[in-house]
């Protein structure tokens, strides 16, 4: 979060000042470990995002089908809440269109009835003429059906996307802060948006698809039953190898496609940090893109190696899928030949067996085809459910209570703070009180807690033990989300919005398009951004990312000047300013404090600064010294340096570095 207090902590450290834990480090290894492509990235193979893949190819037939209907209810459920009237009309026309596929094989069989019938052609054909035209008007209220699902579809799948990736949005950027510092938390989220979100927009037609080729596949068992009760024992006979064949070709694909993706996921990698604007200096600098693209051109041969690979295995599984597929249709064709011989079929029903048949096989191999991706991809769809209703748990607190919009005084009454998974508490019975009109300086090393007690009072983290009072009232009796909107903090390592100038200051106020002008150029002023953004060519509408066009790019200080123009702007009554002058200019961390610190801060904001430059704090009516978590001594800069303990020797420490060299100038 910053620089470290002193120097560089040595020998020579006077008596006093407290030196960090260290902790020593062995010799490192003379090569890295490589997995079995010999690349360092092996690592990434069974990351978050790949847990699910390849779960079709080892599920069952059995398993398969056990989870349909599940899945169906699931994603029927998402339609039915994203928007009702598309779902019934989509459900209503897709057994309508089946229908209408069984009605089309039907009046195919009366026309070949007629047309097989004994009697002269011409007589046969205007016999079979009313059957046609029944065919066509079915044919083509089919082709209208279909067309009011795919209407349908159109409009219900953006819709679930949408509704699911608002939800998702929206519950990932309010849980409370201590959930995103989780790293098992950020791996399901990652995946809930890359996976779960992305395969959340095919399943709809996915389920669709499935739907017409069993509907398809139910509607001709129920013709051939019709023809012939016999017939009904033929159907098994000529699908179930296509129907075999299909699964094994859907195993094989989606095994292949596992480690096909975990190559991907790996050469990505290496393309995203060749292609990356923010690697690109450091990598010709280092002369580090041979090696680089040395471990992407490996990648990418076992991903052709891979690619050939599945292609052959396709190959070779449609042969022997088309074999057997032959064989079974061979069988079945005896059969009914035999039927028809015996005289147990009319002839028209064998013709319409042959029909019915040829439409039965295709639909089956598109459900198996389907209903694997429907498995698969149900998973990363059911995993991002899971994850929404984890984060509906994880929401700050909601209580009905709003922080006051002007606060007199907040007390910390021995507040501790363990960090989750920590051992050691990070803040340890603090208690100080904050006025307003004030301004505090937390002072301490690296690691001592200032931080930590800064998003405390910023309601970013709730207290493990002890109180906090805002005028009286403990925050935990509020909603988290109001204190958080009446404090405004500032940080060493800003967010780089990539938004016009204003934007960068107007977010602070929860919009990026509507400004109050008088208050962004007081903000701006304050700050000192006015003169960075008075030098942009676009000035407040200069967009400060170089990613887009016409883009500005700013230093680390001048960022530093826009993130306290955006503190200020929110005018909050209470402003925690962490370390936010690190980066500038000695001038421009002057003209802040001058401005935030010294004489214009309000008389109704409570300001707490955090800094390692001690010579900025010395006029702040009250220093903190942290250590270790606990407060060790407080107190103004004079009462601290009379006391002669840490903060005196630290500022001794910096002063004698800056009086040691310096010439005789004056500060302006
Ligand atoms: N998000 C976190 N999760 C777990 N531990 C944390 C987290 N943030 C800080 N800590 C730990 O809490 C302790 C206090 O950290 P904090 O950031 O408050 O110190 P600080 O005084 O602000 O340090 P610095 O001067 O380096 O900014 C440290 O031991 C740190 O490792």
């Amino acid at each position: 979060m910053s620089a470290p207090l002193n120097s560089s902590p040595t020998d020579e450290t006077p008596a006093g000042v407290p030196r960090p834990r260290e902790k020593s480090l062995g010799l490192p290894p003379a090569s890295l470990e490589t997995d079995i492509d010999g690349d360092i990235t092996g690592d990434l193979k069974e990351a978050y995002w790949s847990v699910y893949d390849g779960a079709a190819a080892s599920a069952t037939v059995g398993q398969i089908l056990g989870r349909l209907p599940r899945i169906v209810r699931q994603v029927g459920r998402l339609a039915w809440a994203t928007d009702r009237w598309a779902t019934v009309r989509l459900v209503v026309m897709q057994l309508a269109s089946a229908a209408m596929l069984a009605f089309g094989l039907v009046a195919t069989v009366g026309v070949v009835q007629h047309v097989v019938a004994a009697g002269p052609t011409p007589d046969r054909i205007r016999a079979a003429a009313p059957q046609l035209v029944v065919v066509v008007v079915v044919l083509s209220i089919r082709a209208l059906l279909e067309y009011g699902v795919s209407v349908a579809q159109a409009r219900l799948t953006p819709k679930i996307r949408t509704a699911l990736e608002r939800e998702f949005l929206e519950l990932t950027a309010h849980v409370r802060l201590e959930v995103v510092d989780n790293a098992d938390w950020h791996d399901e989220a990652y995946r809930a948006r890359d996976r779960g979100l992305f395969y959340a927009r095919q399943i709809v037609g996915q389920i669709i698809t499935l739907a017409s080729s069993l509907l398809g596949l139910v509607g001709t068992a129920g013709v051939i039953t019709v023809l012939h009760p016999l017939l009904i024992a033929l159907l098994p006979l000529s699908v179930l190898p296509v129907g075999a064949a299909a699964v094994s070709a859907a195993r094989a694909r989606f095994h292949s496609f596992k480690r096909w993706n975990a190559l991907q996921r790996r050469v990505n990698v290496f393309s995203w940090l060749l292609l990356d604007r923010d690697s690109a200096a450091e990598l010709r600098s280092d002369t580090a893109q041979h090696a680089l693209l040395a471990e992407h051109h490996r990648l990418s041969e076992h991903i052709a190696d891979e690619d050939t690979r599945l292609g052959l295995s396709s190959a070779r599984l449609s042969l022997i899928g088309q074999a057997v597929g032959g064989i079974g249709t061979g069988i079945t064709y005896v059969a009914l030949c035999a039927m028809l011989i015996n005289e147990w079929l009319p002839l028209a029903a064998g013709a319409g067996a042959v029909l019915a048949i040829q439409s039965s096989r295709s639909s089956m191999t598109q459900a198996v085809q389907v209903a694997h991706l429907v498995y698969e991809h149900a998973m990363w769809v059911d995993d991002l459910l899971r994850f929404q209703d984890k984060c509906r748990k994880l929401l700050p607190r909601r209580t009905g209570l709003t922080a006051p919009a002007a606060v007199k005084e907040i007390q910390l009454r021995d507040v501790s703070y363990t960090y989750p998974g920590s051992e050691t508490s990070a803040l340890d019975g603090v208690s100080m009180t904050l006025r307003a009109g004030t301004t505090v300086a937390f002072v301490g090393l690296n690691g001592s807690g200032k931080s930590t007690a800064s998003r405390l009072i910023a309601g970013l983290h709730d207290p493990s033990k002890g109180v906090i009072l805002w005028d009286g009232v403990d925050v935990m009796d509020m909603d988290s989300e109001s204190v958080q909107s009446q404090v405004a903090t500032v940080l060493q390592d800003p967010v780089h919005f990539p938004f016009p100038a204003l934007a960068n200051l107007t977010v602070s106020r929860g919009t990026l398009t509507e400004a109050i002008p008088e208050r962004a150029l007081a903000a701006a002023r304050a700050s000192g951004a006015e003169a960075v953004i008075a030098s942009l060519p676009s000035t407040w509408r200069a967009v400060l990312s170089k990613r887009f066009r016409d883009g500005q790019e700013l230093s680390g200080g001048q960022w530093a000047k826009i993130a306290v123009g955006r503190g200020l702007y929110k005018e909050a009554p209470v402003l925690l300013l962490d370390e936010p002058t690190a980066s500038m200019d000695p001038k421009a961390e002057h003209a802040v404090y001058q401005a935030v610190l010294r004489g214009e801060h309000r008389a109704d904001r409570i300001t707490v600064l955090i800094s390692h430059r001690l010579a900025s704090v010395v006029d702040c009516h009250m220093i903190y010294v942290f250590d270790q978590g606990r407060i060790i001594e407080s107190g103004t800069h004079h009462e601290l340096m009379k006391l002669g303990g840490e903060y005196a020797s630290m500022f001794a420490l910096q002063a004698a570095g800056y009086l040691a060299s310096a010439p005789e100038t004056e500060v302006r």
